[in-house]
């Protein structure tokens, strides 16, 4: 029986399946070292990386550079299972780099090529089709090979960069019709965020990929005018794996780099990626790591006082830059949209939604990331891969459904050794099923953070007065929505009333929780 997400969390100290996972490497016992201390480490990306302010090295990256380019020398594919925020794509990037960097095929460009430089490429979606075509292909220019016949010759084009940063659908698409775009002689495949990407099944993506990978030399063939295959002049062939103890594998291998905040012990999930002699890299004892300087709290309030509830809080935080997570798209429209009837609020906010468009989504991305906003409130969608510098709080007005949830929600801020705090709202009966999902984290004590409640109180009547009210409606909610005709007992304010829909002067807005903000009433 397929397992839903969340289930596969179970008990910290149940033994994984897969025998490889039970005896991981301990990032933990890496400890951080010097840029300049790092063996083999090319004297170019030492510049580099200080260019970039990156004075020493985290323990995952050190831990990945040894298994890569130090003595582990990509012999094994390796998984990497680090908490939020701890480095993770430096650990992957800058062995790659190096060991591009001295590739033979590298050597073949330098001999033709004034510049020699590693190309990156992207294909995430972020611009049109076309412009990233032309952006990753290139067509060869006419006496680039003297030594083969141009008359006879017909020219392919050819993809230009050494590494592309893809999303799978982008990557899907280019594969399927762009033409010279190939896979064939990929060296190292790095999945990011792999518990996302084995879910995301789109156009079967890693089969494809890895099928690709596979192929021999027949989709890199030039042929002459009758049609008779000639070889590439730069293309090398996978040649069969005999000479390096891998039988019936090509060579060189596709070497394979996995991570995850949240790494995936299902053996049927992992197979998928057909790992090599996989080795585990783990932060920690337990399954999950909270960031160490990840304080939590939580606050306990009843599901129709959380809107004023949040804002009380917001005030706390001083117009700090804040994630505010909701359950659901809806949920996120409907809190904006109450939250806009509040006056001289001390903050400014806004929704973030996958109905928006990209570009909308950008900008206000954007906005948020140079301050024009503090607050942004959305869905599991920011979750993944966003990073905000100095982000310190995080917000969860909807209690996260599994424990994974949570370390990524959670893991937008206290990144690279910085200090943040999660905020989490929960009604009375959450609170024990919360407690119980935290403790399959390492690092997960949470403490009871209590707001003032007058502060409440004033904060309810700051809503735009004489023409808005928070309404507690006793029964039926949403299904109000539904039925304007009915009528249904309210309290306006701690008065007893009817509210009629349809025909009565009271006009709906906005559904949160068990609340509704109504415009157009008198006091
Ligand atoms: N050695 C370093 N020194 C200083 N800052 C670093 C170093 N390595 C990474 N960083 C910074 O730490 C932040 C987090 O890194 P990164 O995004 O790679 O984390 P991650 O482990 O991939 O997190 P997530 O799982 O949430 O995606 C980034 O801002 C990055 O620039």
């Amino acid at each position: 029986m397929a397992r839903k997400e969340g289930e596969e969390d179970g008990a910290p100290s149940r033994v994984p399946h897969l025998p490889w996972m039970r005896n991981p490497v301990d990032i933990e016992s890496f400890s951080g070292c010097p840029v300049e201390h790092l063996p083999r480490l090319d004297p170019r990306l030492v510049k580099a990386l200080d260019r970039m302010g990156i004075e020493s090295f985290f323990p995952v990256q050190v831990a990945s550079w040894l298994e890569t380019v130090g003595p582990g020398a990509f012999e094994r594919d390796i998984c990497i299972n680090s908490p939020t925020g701890s480095g993770k794509t430096l650990a992957y990037a800058l062995p790659i780099v190096q060991m591009l960097s001295t590739r033979k095929v590298k050597e073949v460009f330098d001999g033709i090529a004034p510049v020699v430089s590693l190309s990156v490429g992207s294909a995430v979606g972020q611009s049109s089709i076309a412009d990233e075509v032309s952006d990753l292909i290139e067509n060869p220019k006419q006496g680039l090979y003297p030594t083969l016949d141009e008359e006879c010759v017909r020219m392919e084009p050819q993809t230009k960069v050494d590494i592309l940063v893809a999303t799978p659908g982008r990557l899907m698409d280019h594969i399927n019709m762009t033409k010279g775009f190939s896979l064939e002689h990929l060296q190292y495949l790095v999945v990011d965020e792999t518990d996302r990407m084995l879910r995301e099944a789109y156009q079967s993506w890693l089969p494809t990929v890895i099928q690709l990978t596979r192929s021999t030399n027949q989709n890199h063939s030039w042929s002459d005018m009758n049609g008779k295959t000639l070889l590439h002049p730069l293309t090398t062939i996978r040649r069969s794996g005999a000479e390096r103890g891998f039988k019936g594998k090509c060579f060189p291998r596709l070497a394979k780099i996995i991570l995850s905040a949240t790494l995936t012990q299902d053996p049927s999930k992992l197979s998928q990626l057909e790992l090599h002699h996989p080795l585990l890299l783990n932060s920690g004892k337990k399954r999950y790591r909270i960031p160490t300087k990840l304080q939590s709290y939580k606050l306990v309030c009843k599901s129709n006082l959380k809107p004023l509830s949040l804002i009380v809080l917001l005030q706390e935080l001083r117009g700090e830059k804040c994630l505010v997570f909701t359950l659901s798209v809806e949920s996120s429209h409907r809190l904006s949209t109450l939250l806009e009837f509040f006056e001289d609020l001390p903050f400014k906010f806004s929704e973030y939604s996958r109905l928006q468009r990209e570009s909308t989504r950008r900008k206000t991305l954007d906005a948020f990331k140079e301050g024009k906003i503090d607050v942004l409130i959305g869905t599991d969608r920011m979750a993944r891969g966003i990073h905000i510098d100095g982000l310190k709080y995080v917000i969860n007005y909807d209690m996260p459904p599994y424990v994974k949830t949570y370390i990524h929600r959670a893991g937008r801020t206290a990144r690279a050794g910085e200090a943040g705090s999660c905020f989490t709202f929960l009604r009375k009966h959450e609170v024990k099923a919360f407690d119980k999902m935290l403790k399959k984290a390492d690092n997960s004590s949470c403490s009871l953070h209590s707001l003032p409640e007058e502060s409440v109180i004033l904060a309810r009547d700051s809503s735009a007065t004489g023409s808005a009210f928070i309404v507690d409606v006793q029964n039926k909610r949403d299904s109000l929505m539904y039925q304007p005709t009915h009528h249904y007992d309210v309290r306006v304010e701690g008065r007893e009333g009817i509210l009629q829909f349809g025909a009565c002067p009271l006009r709906i807005i906005s559904f949160v929780s068990s609340c509704i903000a109504i415009i157009g009433a008198s006091s």
